[in-house]
């Protein structure tokens, strides 16, 4: 499974940096009510790098995911991922960029919980309009990889434990060969030794297709596995105000 399986509308081959923020601020709230406000300075990640982010609770780190997977949208700046602007782009553009080229394992793992294994996979495949000729032989490899039984892919996804719905969401940020994974918080569910078993096979898989991956995680146990590690706080301020933050700046 290589990443140049992916057929893109947008071209994202070339590019050496995966993610470039420029002057980002994402503020929560209406706009007379305004709630936490995170602006994020400069920051890049070059293609094919794994980096460990870590923060305060509350700082934003779910925030800046959310930013980079395009479910949020900033209120002002730039985020680049693979050389695409994500606000040049028309929403049904945005949500197939993010299908073909970013693989997400949330802190929810986010799987029907009523649909199989199987389904649940083939729905990401489907999503991505991928025209995957190997998919169940895909599929096989990554049960095998991730230490799953090979009964698992017709079971409900409601009927599996913690970790085996955290394997099967890995599986499924993986199956469209991703250029970037963002993961946030999977591992917290697990025991000691399932969290090595998992971080080891996951950087593994990362490594062996060069995928860019942001790791966030409270877990500074789990910095060992990369070489490059970022506090949040290095490129991010999060501040609670009441005012228009947003007006303020441009009247400046
Ligand atoms: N939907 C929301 N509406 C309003 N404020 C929000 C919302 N989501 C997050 N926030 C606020 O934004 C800030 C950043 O939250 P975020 O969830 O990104 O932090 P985090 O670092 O991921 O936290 P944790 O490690 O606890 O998951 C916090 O002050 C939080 O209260």
């Amino acid at each position: 499974m290589s990443a140049k399986e992916n057929k893109h509308n947008l071209d994202t081959s070339d590019c050496q940096t995966a993610i470039e923020l420029n002057d980002l601020v994402h503020v929560y709230g209406n706009p007379t009510n305004k709630g936490a406000q995170l602006r994020f300075d400069n920051w890049k990640v070059q293609s094919g790098q794994q980096v460990f982010l870590y923060g305060d609770s509350g700082s934003g780190k779910s925030t800046l995911l959310n930013l980079l997977s395009g479910i949020l949208a900033p209120q002002q700046g730039s985020i680049k991922l693979f050389g695409n602007e994500l606000s040049d782009l028309s929403n049904s553009q945005r949500d197939r960029f993010r299908a073909e080229n970013i693989g997400v394992v949330f802190q929810q793992f986010n799987l029907i919980p009523y649909l199989s294994v199987a389904k649940n996979i083939e729905l990401a495949v489907y999503l991505a309009k991928s025209s995957k000729q190997d998919l169940q032989a895909s599929i096989k490899q990554f049960v095998s990889a991730l230490n799953l039984p090979s009964n698992i892919l017709n079971k409900p996804v409601s009927s599996l434990s913690i970790g085996q719905q955290q394997r099967v969401a890995i599986m499924r940020a993986f199956i469209n060969s991703p250029k970037l994974l963002l993961i946030d918080e999977s591992t917290s569910a697990l025991d000691n030794t399932a969290k090595q078993a998992f971080m080891s096979v996951l950087m593994e898989i990362c490594q062996a297709n060069k995928t860019t991956m942001i790791f966030v995680s409270h877990d500074l146990e789990l910095k060992r596995y990369f070489s490059l590690h970022t506090p949040l706080s290095s490129f991010c301020q999060l501040s609670h105000q009441s005012e228009n933050y947003l007006d303020k700046e441009e009247a400046n």
